[in-house]
């Protein structure tokens, strides 16, 4: 969170004054071109591409029926009106009726197409964007805040559609009118269309300059845009903290404080558009006027007829709105571009902890097998571990072994590397050195899924997700019958109170199971672990923040949860340590004695640490 606010909040309507400018952000240029933005995602279209080529091909039709449409209405100029012969009239107005026709409901096909390529597009990316998130450490979530990721899993995703979906399929489109236009102009009367075509490159150069500009303001906004939502997400996350500080002020003028730097290049972004518009309007005025006084002069002559000369002007003005598209189709690119970098970049993060492929497997140990249900031994081998931004070691040469069903209690001071244990034995890191097995396996040499399917862990705080009753007990089973569910939360001492919630296990657990009790969440928890009945459990301070009579309530329902796993129970709280259970107590790791291991713990006394 950043520190106090600098000046008065104004909580309401942004006055004036705040509208202003701030300071200019620094630029953000996006670091990869279009080109190789559009060779990263276009292997995503695979699949969907027939709805382009429906889509281009289509428009392609369209674009045909106006070029003739307008060939006709040169045709009824000169052969009907010029001449006042009604009976001429019949057949091209039908024709051209015809045409429009055709037109509309290719224009119809070919967007629809395009809608629907460009949908399932979105979809896809989106699906392997978040899969892709998925697979990475909760290192990558630690360092990450998760509004900015959920502004690139939604809106700049939504960019690159813009890229390699609808905008290409608008670029053909585009080119393909430019293309028939022109060719009809050039048919027409050659040479008066070579006129046309000297102002061409004030166009491209125009929109060259455009695009340029935007695409910096483009990616100061999709910046922007994922700051805000990181903070909106914070906020509201952690309402209470905000408000039980009286920090909503100082929470608001962060939201104004990024909206305004968003704002900023919005702005940017529209006078840049609009102004594109007019630029491009007076260029294709001068050009207009320039046909009429040479085709006036041509008409004058004899060397052509007013029919010709209206079709001609038709053609030119279909022609130069279609060149003026493909310097609106830069824009928008642009801003593609600068999404797909932030996309990008997420997608070129490989995870720190990788499954081993068969052949790696074998050449370790060619025994080594995923395993399915294990028997639950669990070791550590002279472990050493350092966090990947840090250079100090939080683990040394840690070694200790649990039989299967045997209980270890891991205990010693705050930020020694308890919990970091948890996280090594369920690979969220590998170990710097050492190994650590199940089942006489190096657990490098499992499936993560496979290794996980044999580990449930409680963390200290409860982790609940905002469904049913129901759905938490089953999150790790979600096949359980509603039998197994009941039995399990009758096991962890919960069913009762779960009687008394007004739909039962029906009942929504609000944000984060936050409408239930610390102790009852623990005790959802708890059911859920028994119900997922995997053969090792980490039990990590299960009795945080709760009172004595809770904390006591919860010890049976703990003790049945714990029975017949092998269990490793991180704790600082001496009550929750039976008198058989072996003790590791671990020190600040400076050197390779500051792990000891005690043989049993009695009368709650501390155990010393070496
Ligand atoms: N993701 C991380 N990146 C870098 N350092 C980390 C990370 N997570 C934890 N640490 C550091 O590693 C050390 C061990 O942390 P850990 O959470 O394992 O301690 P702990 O013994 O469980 O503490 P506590 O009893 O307070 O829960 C601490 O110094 C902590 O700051």
């Amino acid at each position: 969170m950043r520190g106090p606010a600098e000046r008065p909040v104004n909580q309401e309507e942004p006055s004036e004054e705040e509208l202003k400018p701030m300071a200019q952000p620094p630029p953000v240029a996006p670091t990869v071109s279009i080109r190789k933005a559009f060779q990263q995602f276009w292997p995503y279209t695979h699949g969907v591409r027939r709805f382009f080529v429906i889509g281009v091909l289509f428009a392609i039709v369209a674009a045909v029926c106006e070029v003739a449409s307008i060939g006709l209405f040169g045709f009824i100029t000169d052969e009907v009106l010029s001449r006042q012969a009604l009976e001429a009239f019949w057949v091209p107005a039908l024709a051209w009726l015809g045409l429009a026709i055709v037109a509309g409901i290719a224009s119809f096909v070919g967007a629809y197409a395009t809608a629907v390529g460009g949908e399932r597009f979105l979809l896809r990316l989106r699906d392997k964007v978040f899969a892709h998130i998925q697979t990475l450490t909760p290192d990558f979530f630690e360092n990450r805040r998760l509004g900015d990721l959920m502004a690139r899993l939604t809106d700049d995703v939504e960019a690159i559609e813009e890229l390699v979906g609808s905008g290409l399929v608008r670029l053909f489109m585009t080119i393909a009118s430019v293309i028939f236009f022109a060719g009809a102009a050039f048919y027409i009367r050659w040479d008066l269309a070579l006129v046309t075509f000297v102002m061409v490159p004030a166009f491209l150069l125009v929109s060259k300059y455009f695009a340029a500009k935007f695409r910096n303001a483009a990616a100061r906004e999709r910046l922007s845009n994922g700051t805000m939502n990181s903070v909106i997400e914070e906020s509201l996350a952690n309402q209470s903290l905000v408000q039980a500080y009286n920090r909503q002020k100082a929470e608001a003028k962060r939201l104004h404080d990024e909206g305004s730097t968003w704002l900023q290049a919005n702005v940017t972004q529209a006078r840049l558009s609009a102004l594109y518009g007019p630029v491009a309007q007076v260029i294709q005025t001068i050009c207009l006027l320039v046909i009429l006084g040479v085709g006036a002069w041509e008409i004058v002559e004899g060397r052509l007829t007013i029919g010709g000369l209206l079709a001609f002007a038709a053609y030119v003005a279909y022609l130069y709105p279609a060149v003026q598209n493909l310097g609106q189709i830069a824009l928008t690119v642009s801003e593609a571009a600068a999404g797909s970098d932030r996309v990008m970049e997420i997608l070129q993060i490989r995870s720190a902890v990788t499954d081993r492929d068969a052949p790696a497997a074998t050449d370790r140990d060619a025994t080594a097998q995923p395993a399915t249900r294990s028997h639950g031994r669990v070791e550590f081998v002279d472990v050493d571990f350092t966090y990947p931004n840090r250079s100090r070691p939080t683990l040394r040469h840690l070694s200790f072994s649990a039989d299967p069903g045997e209980l270890i209690v891991c205990t010693g001071p705050s930020g020694v590397g308890k919990s970091t244990l948890a996280k090594l034995l369920l690979r969220f890191y590998d170990p710097s050195a050492g190994q650590i097995l199940l089942d006489g396996v190096d657990i490098r040499d499992m499936s993560r899924q496979a290794l996980r399917e044999n580990i449930t862990i409680l963390q200290q705080e409860s982790l609940l997700f905002s469904g049913t009753v129901r759905d938490n007990i089953a999150y790790g089973r979600p096949d359980a019958g509603m039998d197994d569910i009941v039995r399990a939360a009758v096991t962890a001492d919960v069913h009762d109170f779960i009687g008394t919630l007004p739909q039962q296990y029906d009942t929504p657990l609000g944000q984060r199971g936050r409408l239930v009790s610390g102790g009852q969440r623990q005790r959802i928890a708890f059911a859920r672990a028994i119900l997922r009945d995997s053969p090792v459990l980490v039990l990590d301070e299960p009795m945080t923040g709760l009172d004595s009579p809770t904390a006591a309530r919860i010890m049976e329902p703990l003790r049945r949860l714990m029975s017949g796993r092998t269990t490793i129970l991180i704790t600082h709280d001496l009550r929750l340590i039976p008198e058989t259970a072996r003790t590791i107590v671990l020190g600040p790791a400076q050197g390779p004695d500051s792990i000891r291991i005690e043989p049993v713990k009695r009368n709650g006394a501390t155990p010393r640490r070496v």
